[in-house]
């Protein structure tokens, strides 16, 4: 059993509640030395942090209406050519602190003037010495590889920063980040009857965890961050292919796998596709197809439904279902009789020098 996962994942609503509770001070210090408002924020990471990059730049533009794009570390050389140093902000998203190749990319954009805003958790990393601005990220030690708690901190902190800095640059209207905070702190209160309910759910399809070669994970709008990141957790901790589809590029010819025996993870989260992605389970499920909904909205009640407690906001996906991907990740992975407690190949990283 990943014990210390599974502890992770259920210290996650009191981190969520110490970090927005604790806001004001959290990121008071990086917010007043960048009182200078950029005209659009690039933010960068990998695996995880990229995942939680990617959720953190689509709320940055649909709330503040900033220019906002996550991008992986290795790929920023085109943007590099593009982007005024004057006008941007550069993001370096890193939990551990130590991934190299966002080590070198902090380093490369400084020499050419970018600001740096280093988010980590750890302030004696690299990534936080080498940047001119660090945040916090507070989410506590994590020694397991397949993040969860600092996963959705990052979430949690990005969104925060962007809130923060959308006030000191006058930018974004005040009663959508009240409506975001009334729904996010829902959110969190909901989140430990969600994980327990979770646990149960994935009790009971342990023996079809045990089992499934492959899964197939279908989201839409910004659920599709959650769905990523589950995609993630579980293919690190069963050891099998996981992959996350947006609903509607499904439909455009991964349909074509639809076939007895497939798995799909369905996580629908706004109500504008719900009716077709009913008609699609439905249709995948008499080919044979062997279908898991996680959902906060409305849906026919079943034994491969699991019902959240939620509200209709697909950026707070990652708050209300994602976790029941995580507790999946445990409970799959111990029928599996794997330990994903521990690294399956300790010596990777040094090998492969991804961490410094
Ligand atoms: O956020 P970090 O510490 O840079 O790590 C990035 C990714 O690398 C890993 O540690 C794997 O090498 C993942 O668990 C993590 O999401």
């Amino acid at each position: 059993m990943a014990r210390r996962m599974l502890e992770y994942i259920k210290e996650q609503p009191e981190v969520w509640r110490k970090i927005t509770d604790g806001r004001e001070s959290l990121f008071q210090g990086a917010v007043e030395k960048l009182q200078q408002p950029a005209k659009r924020i690039v933010i960068l990471g990998s695996g995880s942090s990229y995942i939680a990059s990617m959720a953190a730049a689509d709320l940055y533009e649909k709330m503040l209406g900033l220019e906002a794009a996550a991008v992986v570390p290795t790929r920023l050389d085109g943007l590099l050519r593009l982007l005024n140093p004057e006008e941007t902000l550069l993001i370096a998203v890193s939990q551990s602190g130590k991934s190299t190749s966002t080590i070198d990319a902090v380093k490369k954009w400084k020499a050419r003037g970018f600001r740096i805003l280093a988010v980590t958790a750890d302030e004696q990393s690299p990534v936080a010495k080498e940047g001119d601005i660090h945040q916090f990220i507070a989410c506590g030690e994590e020694t397991v590889g397949p993040k969860t708690k600092g996963m959705t901190a990052t979430v949690l902190t990005l969104y925060f920063l962007g809130l923060a800095l959308g006030r000191a640059w006058n930018l974004g209207d005040h009663g959508d980040s009240d409506r975001f905070l009334e729904e996010l702190n829902q959110a969190i209160d909901a989140a430990p009857s969600n994980i327990e309910k979770s646990i149960e759910f994935c009790r009971n399809q342990a023996d079809l965890l045990a089992v499934i070669p492959h899964v197939t994970i279908l989201s839409e709008d910004a659920g599709y961050y959650a769905a990523q990141e589950g995609a993630l957790k579980l293919l690190e901790t069963l050891y099998i292919p996981a992959v996350a589809y947006e609903f509607e590029e499904y439909l455009h010819g991964v349909n074509n796998t639809i076939a007895p025996g497939m798995c799909h993870l369905y996580l629908p989260a706004s109500e504008k596709n719900v009716e077709r992605m009913a008609a699609l389970d439905h249709y995948t499920r008499e080919k044979g197809c062997i279908n898991l909904i996680i959902t906060v909205l409305d849906w026919e009640e079943g034994s491969h439904v699991l019902k959240l407690s939620g509200n209709q906001n697909p950026y707070l996906s990652i708050f209300e279902t994602l976790p029941a991907f995580q507790v999946m990740s445990v409970f799959g992975s111990e029928r599996r009789n794997i330990d994903c407690d521990k690294p399956k190949f300790p010596d990777f990283y040094g090998v492969l020098n991804t961490k410094a």
